[in-house]
């Protein structure tokens, strides 16, 4: 099928929701969007003006370059809701990092962690043990007689995540209603000896990078499937089907929920047909109606998310998500866990190697910075590992260094393949970023890489032990790093990461309580600093930005209550007033921000105070 050729995104939807015209819960759905409600066909009816601008926006083609994929057939408005979806298998997050005991129930670390009393896998309560999502899994369990074993409950195994995930999947292709789009969606990777090609243009890092995670991706579904069947016992199902599932789980699995303090991964119909891009334009966000005392209120039953255009998107675009999270990471790093997913990223990020002038891994150049006062020429470097400086053009001994570390990096793999077999691969896959480490260059200890390489592992420490660490020893690691002490220019991911630790170290009331007038002002600051970086690397409504906004609006607001606290009898110090305007201008841009109802009404609120106190400063002045 060409480009040209479009259809029906098939999704898989809630039952039934509240009435796009009067909230009252209804079954009647848009048989061509699937996403609006209505109570009955006259509100259906009198809602098509407005409807219809958004429905059937979209449609499935297939490209050479990325398979499958979503792509906009009329221009949409940034804010649109484009799928809803409750997932078609949900399991508690099986990314590497998730080393905890989960709830099976409702993806919540668990008070206290307890066995299910029938399959021994983790649950907060009986009455979680019970819940529908559970029972495939724990009849398969009982069937196999298998019992996990109690020491697993305190010394857990991330892999068994990876495991449950793809029983789940296996058993839910045995529902009927499921098993057909399961069974459309991708489960193996493009083979190798198709992307020669694409191949070729890698640096040698990169191509044994894809073909080892080529091999992995075989070998976690194969694990998977062992697993399923040797130890669990589940000799009924056929290992074919079990890596089939696997494959679909590994492939179009998304992390979703974190933010409502379950593990979640949900795999989608229609979400899951959309490309990553690292300048995404769509996001997934859990469904939240207003009034709901939670979120995720009713648990599994309400796993219900949409996925939003987080900016306008024009005809003939292609959806896209970021499949990964980090968007202060620079490209190199980003391309590598993207090579841990076999596919190699050529967004309009990553093929840009100034990174939209944000030179997020690039460093001053020492030879030009130093005549500049104010701009930093960086040495910046090109998809195939050549690096140059903006400013001077230099190149020097940069190619010894990109070509030095390339093949450190190279070394360094096969030492590791070679030392510690099929479980140091695994430590590659969980902490891709690593492959960078213990990377050094010609030219000894003080080049610029290896400074900034110093820097990193500065920062990681940091970052481990980020809530105990006091802001002076963040913002000392700062000036550390910057021109002329260090090596870094201001939007360096490093200097980014560093400032987005520091305004995510408490909940904005507790750090606000903690801070003084001075540090509150340059907090704000960096606030301004990310949302500059937001602007490049996720224009529009992200959450990311949501986050910052949230952030720097309880930082403005406590200046705004200090200065009025301050209030002597010469009244409110003059730039109270400015202050306000700062304020309402965040809350402003949260409105349009804020893609949720919840977080509408909140900003709707802050706005209302500003203009309270507007009206007592107008009141004060006057006497
Ligand atoms: C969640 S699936 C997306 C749907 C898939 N294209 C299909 O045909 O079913 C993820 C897979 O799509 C491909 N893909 C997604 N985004 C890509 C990109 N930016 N570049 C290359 N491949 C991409 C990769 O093969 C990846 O493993």
């Amino acid at each position: 099928m060409s480009e040209k050729d479009g259809k029906r995104v098939v999704t898989f939807g809630p039952k039934s929701g509240e009435c796009a015209v009067c909230d009252k819960v209804g079954t009647l759905k848009c048989s061509r969007c699937q996403v609006d409600f209505y109570c009955g066909k006259d509100h259906q009816v009198q809602d098509w003006p407005r409807h219809r601008q958004i429905c059937g926006c979209m449609e499935l083609r297939v490209s050479p370059e990325v398979g499958r994929c979503v792509v906009a057939t009329k221009d949409i408005p940034m804010g649109t809701i484009l799928m809803r979806e409750i997932p078609l298998v949900a399991t508690p997050n099986f990314g590497s990092d998730e080393d905890q005991p989960l709830c099976v129930g409702c993806f919540m670390p668990p008070h206290r962690v307890r066995a299910c009393a029938l399959c021994g896998w983790p649950v907060c309560s009986e009455a979680c043990s019970k819940k529908e999502i559970h029972q495939p899994e724990c009849a398969a369990f009982q069937r196999a007689k298998f019992k996990l074993p109690k020491g697993k409950l305190t010394a857990w195994e991330s892999r068994l995540w990876s495991y449950l995930a793809a029983l789940r999947t296996t058993l839910a292709f045995e529902d009927k209603a499921r098993r057909d789009i399961l069974e459309s969606l991708q489960y193996e990777n493009p083979p190798v000896t198709n992307m020669v090609e694409e191949i070729n243009k890698l640096p040698p890092a990169g191509r044994m990078r894809l073909m080892t995670s080529h091999s992995e991706f075989e070998l976690a579904c194969s694990k998977a499937a062992e697993w399923v069947r040797d130890v669990a016992g589940m000799t009924w199902l056929s290992a074919e089907k079990v890596r089939r599932a696997a494959g679909v789980c590994y492939i179009n699995s998304t992390g979703c929920g974190s933010s409502s303090g379950r593990h979640v991964t949900g795999l989608f119909a229609g979400m899951s047909l959309v490309e990553h891009s690292c300048r995404h334009n769509v996001e997934t966000q859990v469904w939240q109606r207003v009034g709901d005392p939670h979120p995720m209120a009713g648990v599994a039953g309400s796993l219900e998310y949409v996925l939003v255009a987080t900016r306008d998107i024009a005809r003939g675009e292609h959806l896209a998500l970021g499949y990964l999270p980090n968007y202060l990471e620079g490209a190199a790093k980003r391309r590598m866990a993207l090579l841990y997913r076999n596919f190699l990223c050529r967004c309009e990020l990553c093929s840009d190697p100034s990174q939209r002038g944000l030179y997020l891994e690039g460093w001053c150049c020492r030879s030009c910075s130093a005549k500049k006062k104010k701009a930093f020429p960086v040495l910046i470097r090109d998809l195939d590992n050549n690096w140059a400086c903006s400013g001077c053009g230099d190149k020097g001994p940069l190619v010894a260094f990109g070509a030095g570390a390339t093949m450190e990096i190279m070394a360094n793999m096969f030492r590791s393949v070679l030392s510690g077999g099929v479980d140091s691969m695994k430590a590659m896959a969980q902490n891709p970023a690593g492959i960078f480490d213990s990377v050094s260059t010609p030219g000894g200890a003080d080049t610029p890489y290896d400074q900034s390489r110093s820097l990193e592992r500065r920062l990681k420490a940091l970052l481990e032990s980020s809530s105990k660490v006091p802001l002076k020893e963040w913002e000392r690691f700062i000036s550390d790093a910057l021109w002329p002490r260090g090596p870094l220019h201001p939007t360096h991911s490093l200097v980014l990461q560093a400032k987005n630790a520091i305004i995510e170290m408490d909940q904005p009331d507790v750090l606000v309580a903690r801070l003084t007038a001075a540090e509150t002002k340059r907090l704000v600051g960096y606030c301004r600093d990310l949302l500059a970086v937001c602007d490049e690397v996720c224009p529009g409504a992200s959450s990311f930005r949501a986050q910052i906004l949230c952030i720097q609006s309880g930082l403005i607001g406590a200046q705004v209550m200090a200065r009025l606290n301050d209030t002597g009898r010469s009244g409110p110090r003059p730039d109270t007033e400015a202050l306000l305007d700062e304020w309402e201008a965040v809350h402003n841009e949260l409105l349009v921000t804020a893609l949720c109802p919840k977080g509408r009404d909140t900003t709707l609120r802050n706005l209302d105070h500003v203009a309270q106190i507007r009206k007592n400063l107008a009141m004060m002045k006057r006497r």
